[in-house]
């Protein structure tokens, strides 16, 4: 498969404090990525190099062939990033068709006019949508030059549901194409449903970096879910066998476990005053935090 992005030991720092830290990472044609990382964690600014706005203190980048910001290569990638900066003055569609300009082959305006959904409020000024639609027009702006390769940085953030669910599904129109998609998100079940390959980053450090089916299971976590009668005590439930973390919520009690079978077999041997049990696989949420608390 060819590469499409390459990151060969790339640290930023700030003030002499590393962002992101010797990061490598290598991104195939046609892959759509999750970024995903606590607050501060460092992906912001590695898509920030990638896009070429930022430049490594060490280490070197390629993406597509090229320097990130050789014309060339960007005239082929298209990002939406966090905060849309709109042209004052510029309607939605006049907005649109500015950047349309940019690009040697871009997408038809009404096209890009229906991605947006913002066909009602084309005429007005871009600088007076609400935060939300605004976002909705960054999509637009994205897609303008029909991109090979496109950053997504926390892309649906102040959307409604509806917009969401409409963005996704152009999203999935462009995987479908093959095109590359790299996004950062905090909504792990939609990094989860849309993302062949999770790349987790704590610290500016890589951590894991698998589909979402292996980070689960490399962190092997499930749980149990119970509630808990009035004779158990949190002394029962620390000395059983395989128990990782204990979390009391009003009577409601999850454990997490690398064996849940042994600490189930356990609590019905020692006869424990609990009910309502139910086992959980370990969800990408799961994973994730126990990944970052390492
Ligand atoms: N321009 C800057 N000047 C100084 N420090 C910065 C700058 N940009 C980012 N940082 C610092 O670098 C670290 C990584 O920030 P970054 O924005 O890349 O994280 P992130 O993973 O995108 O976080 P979030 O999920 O909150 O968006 C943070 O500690 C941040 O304070």
């Amino acid at each position: 498969m060819k590469s499409i992005i390459q990151l060969d030991q790339v640290t930023k720092e700030f003030k002499g404090k590393p962002a992101v830290d010797d990061l490598s990472l290598t991104i195939n044609a046609g892959s759509v990525v999750a970024l995903l990382g606590p607050n501060g964690a460092g992906k912001t600014t590695a898509v920030s190099m990638m896009l070429g706005l930022l430049q490594p203190t060490k280490g070197k980048i390629r993406i597509l062939d090229g320097h990130p910001q050789d014309k060339a290569v960007r005239n082929r990638m298209g990002a939406m990033l966090q905060d849309v900066n709109v042209i004052d003055g510029l309607t939605v569609l006049e907005t649109i068709d500015l950047f349309r300009h940019y690009y040697s082959n871009p997408l038809p305006l009404h096209h890009l006019l229906h991605i947006s959904g913002l066909e009602s409020e084309k005429n007005k000024r871009a600088s007076a949508l609400s935060g939300g639609q605004k976002r909705r027009l960054g999509f637009a702006l994205a897609l303008a030059g029909d991109p090979e390769l496109l950053f997504l940085d926390e892309p649906t953030v102040g959307m409604d549901i509806t917009a969401r669910q409409q963005f996704w599904e152009t999203v999935r129109t462009m995987a479908a194409k093959g095109r590359t998609i790299i996004l950062t998100t905090h909504y792990l079940e939609e990094a989860d449903s849309i993302a062949d390959r999770i790349v987790v980053i704590n610290k500016g450090r890589l951590i894991a970096d698998g589909t979402s089916t292996e980070i689960k299971a490399s962190t092997n976590r499930k749980t149990i879910l119970f509630t808990a009668g009035a004779n158990l005590t949190e002394d029962q439930l620390s000395s059983l066998p395989s128990v990782g973390e204990v979390v009391w919520s009003g009577r409601k009690v999850k454990i997490t476990s690398p064996d849940t079978d042994e600490v189930i077999f356990a609590m019905i041997q020692r006869q424990l005053d609990i009910k309502d049990i139910e086992i959980h696989a370990g969800g990408l949420e799961d994973a994730f935090q126990f990944l970052v608390q390492q």
